[in-house]
């Protein structure tokens, strides 16, 4: 059954490309989500996708308490394809129309494959965007705020292991030093958190150095004997064979789509290891931009609502604890009862 809204399907009239909205939910405000455009065996797969992605939105926005709906564009382009400046245009051009037509009801971001500036360039032809560069009045680069909401999500597991929200002290191995994971790992260290560190770019050791953290292999830490560790590089890093090698007590990190399979988050539970699902621990750059861009509030605002992701992954522990279930499960309750009573 589909429990989508409306799917539009368009081939882009300049760009010859496939163009797939997906829009989930409006019910608890107009839809948001990326653009990703990325090669894909077939534009089916695309429209796959589309669907799933659009519906974990509206799960992120519902659980993270934020008045908006789920929704994803996906270009579904042919393996093999390159685009040059002028043919990029032509497909952001065909994405704003798509986007247009529905008039409002979506909005849209980057993803993987698009930037803040092809943002700039849909702008051109729709309002309905966001996450545009900070020098064009957007608010741009949104990593820093993603950090800071890591930070928050690891604060109220801290709470909920050692009694206290202070991180000061406590061992932490961070995955992949990349834009989110520089920024956290600079505040952590400043919380006097004790950092491993690992990346598969050895240049990155320059940053380790640089904040007094240890260094070790992408493998290692995995292993590692902290307290928590934080997956903020690709996705797919937490499998059946790394849950059972884990010696942490928590994993909280920004990384999108952390399980390998769902049933991960299950075992993490059997092992009495916390997980805070990603799309929370990772909502603060999504929740800055839509509180400036879309909703007009001021960026202190924006700074505010991100800090609330702690007490967001607070309440979601404790309805894991009421219902006796995955802190992956009370996500999907809490989401449900907002939709409900919206
Ligand atoms: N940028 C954001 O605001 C944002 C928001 C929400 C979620 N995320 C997610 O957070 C993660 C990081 O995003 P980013 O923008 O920092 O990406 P990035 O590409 O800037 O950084 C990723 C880093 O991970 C490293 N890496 C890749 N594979 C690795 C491995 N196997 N072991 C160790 N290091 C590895 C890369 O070398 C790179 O330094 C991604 O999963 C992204 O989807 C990012």
């Amino acid at each position: 059954m589909l429990d989508h809204e409306q799917v539009l399907i368009r081939r882009g009239p300049r760009s010859g490309l496939p163009v797939i909205l997906a829009l989930h939910s409006t019910a608890l405000g107009p839809a948001a989500g990326g653009v990703r455009l990325w090669h894909y065996p077939g534009w089916r797969d695309g429209l796959t996708d589309a669907l799933r992605l659009s519906a974990a939105m509206t799960l992120k926005f519902a659980v993270t308490d934020l008045a908006r709906g789920g929704g994803k564009t996906v270009v579904a382009m042919p393996q093999g394809t390159r685009l040059d400046p002028a043919r990029r245009r032509d497909v952001l051009r065909d994405v704003a129309e798509v986007i247009d037509s529905i008039g409002g009801r979506y909005a849209a971001g980057p993803d993987v494959g698009t930037s803040p500036a092809d943002m700039a360039v849909i702008r051109e032809f729709t309002p309905h965007v966001f996450c545009t560069p900070e020098d064009q009045g957007g608010s741009g680069d949104s990593s820093p705020h993603t950090a800071r909401g890591t930070l928050a999500a690891l604060r109220a597991v801290s709470r909920r292991l050692y009694g206290e929200a202070g991180l000061k002290g406590l061992r932490m191995g961070l995955i992949g030093l990349g834009h989110v994971g520089e920024h956290l790992a600079r505040l952590l260290a400043a919380e006097g958190v004790e950092l491993t560190v690992t990346d598969i770019d050895a240049a990155r050791t320059r940053t380790a150095e640089e904040i007094g953290a240890a260094w070790t292999g992408p493998e290692e830490i995995i292993s590692a004997d902290v307290d928590i560790l934080i997956p903020a590089a690709l996705g797919g890093v937490l499998t059946t064979r790394v849950v059972r090698d884990l010696r942490c007590r928590a994993v909280v990190g920004p990384a999108n789509n952390q399980l390998h399979a769902a049933e991960v988050a299950d075992l993490l539970y059997q092992r009495g290891i916390v997980w805070i699902p990603d799309y929370v621990a990772g909502a603060g750059g999504v929740i800055n931009a839509v509180t400036t861009e879309l909703h007009h509030f001021t960026s202190d605002d924006a700074r505010a609502r991100v800090d609330t992701i702690e007490d967001i992954v607070t309440e979601l522990l404790r309805t894991a604890d009421d219902l006796g279930v995955t802190p992956a499960q009370a996500g999907h309750e809490m989401a449900q009862r907002r939709i409900r009573a919206a």
